[in-house]
């Protein structure tokens, strides 16, 4: 029953931000005069914060208290929420000094994207050019009258959605997106792969239930942490696939597992990631760097006589987990609310 959920959420919002009880009762009679619920910005900004604190995939939740908020409730056309995913990007990336921010919408709103920013993926005859994990939507942008230029590295437009109408399709002006070309410290011949990757990963299909209410529209960014790059969007076999031609450049014998030809360039790979967001100055995280903050994560949860949840299959990093010190112990992953969550595709 909604109000019941509305009001063990404004319970939790009272007690950790020192509120007087009278204010739950308060809110629920705004509510139930109004004959909806209506959350304030203060309240939206503590549930959002609080549900990617409830998070327990997420290894980055240590500054969960600094995500910044954009209420965007209000906003009817999609020419608008076109301008203001604009101004999110803009604010997120802020030339590199990556922003954790959040954009809340409508629940009438939908917008298509896997991410803001992501790459296109061309399914021909016989194989793929770009992002294998955007050939679905690559064709649906395709179908709406897209046209892509067929490259590895598109990226694609934003599709957004209002109501029952028919979707609509922008695409981003290049002056908004800031990419990083990946170069290796010391293999000269790593920048001739001709390789680069967004700056800023935005989220933009998650729902998140927040009193018994689904805001199915919150696109929300952090910064990257360097193995999703290097470790699973450019390494693994059914996305960019580089380490069988990065093995070759370094001169492995990659004609036998044995050799560990697989790791070596792995971790080549890796350090071309970090270094080049680093000397660019755009934020990330070493795996080993994000394991430690997630450490302290802990330590302030306790200290705040909160339990800490977490999955630590997707916690662990995917390389050299048993490197990381959450490795060697189990982990709650209970599932308190509100927490970002998947949902159906709209066009599934
Ligand atoms: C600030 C820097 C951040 C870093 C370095 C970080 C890091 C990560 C990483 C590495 C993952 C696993 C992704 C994967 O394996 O595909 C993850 C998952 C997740 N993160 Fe964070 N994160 C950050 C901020 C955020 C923010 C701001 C939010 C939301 C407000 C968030 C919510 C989540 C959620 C919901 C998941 C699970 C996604 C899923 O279930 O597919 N994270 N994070
Ligand atoms: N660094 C990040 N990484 C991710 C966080 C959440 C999800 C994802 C991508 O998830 C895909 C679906 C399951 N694995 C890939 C990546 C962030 C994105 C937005 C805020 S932080």
């Amino acid at each position: 029953m909604l109000l019941e959920q509305v009001r063990i959420f404004l319970e939790q919002y009272t007690a950790e931000n020192k509120l007087a009880q009278s204010y739950v009762e308060e809110r629920l009679q705004q509510f139930t005069a109004a004959g909806a619920v209506d959350y304030t910005i203060e309240e939206m900004d503590y549930a959002l914060k609080l549900a990617w604190r409830n998070s327990n995939k997420c290894i980055g939740r240590l500054f969960w208290k600094s995500l910044h908020t954009f209420d965007r409730r209000h906003l009817k056309t999609a020419q608008e929420i076109y301008e203001a995913l604009l101004a999110h990007i803009d604010y997120a990336t802020n030339g590199g000094k990556i922003r954790s921010t959040i954009s809340v919408f409508d629940p009438s709103v939908r917008i298509w994207n896997h991410q803001l920013i992501r790459y296109a993926g061309y399914k021909t005859a016989n194989e793929i050019i770009g992002d294998p994990a955007s050939v679905e939507f690559t064709q649906k942008c395709q179908e709406l009258g897209w046209q892509g230029a067929g490259g590895r590295f598109d990226v694609l437009p934003l599709v957004i959605q209002v109501g029952d109408a028919a979707p609509v399709v922008f695409d981003i002006p290049k002056t908004h997106i800031l990419e990083v070309e990946l170069r290796h410290p010391t293999l000269e011949w790593f920048r001739e792969l001709g390789l680069k990757w967004y700056a800023v990963p935005m989220i933009s299909d998650m729902k998140v239930e927040i009193g018994g209410l689904d805001f199915v529209s919150v696109p929300f960014n952090g910064w990257y942490m360097g193995t999703e790059i290097g470790a699973r969007n450019l390494a693994d076999s059914e996305r960019y696939n580089m380490l069988p031609i990065i093995a070759e450049k370094m001169g492995l014998d990659t004609s036998k597992n044995m050799t560990l030809w697989q790791d070596y360039a792995l971790v080549e790979l890796n350090r071309a990631v970090l270094y080049s967001y680093k000397e660019d100055g755009v934020s990330i995280v070493d795996h080993h760097t994000a394991v430690e903050q997630f450490l302290l994560f802990e330590k302030q949860e306790q200290q705040a006589g909160r339990e800490v949840t977490g999955n630590w299959a997707w916690l662990l990093p995917p390389m050299s987990p048993a490197t990381a010190a959450i490795y060697h112990r189990p982990m709650d992953n209970t599932k308190h609310k509100p927490f970002y969550r998947y949902q159906q595709a709209p066009y599934q």
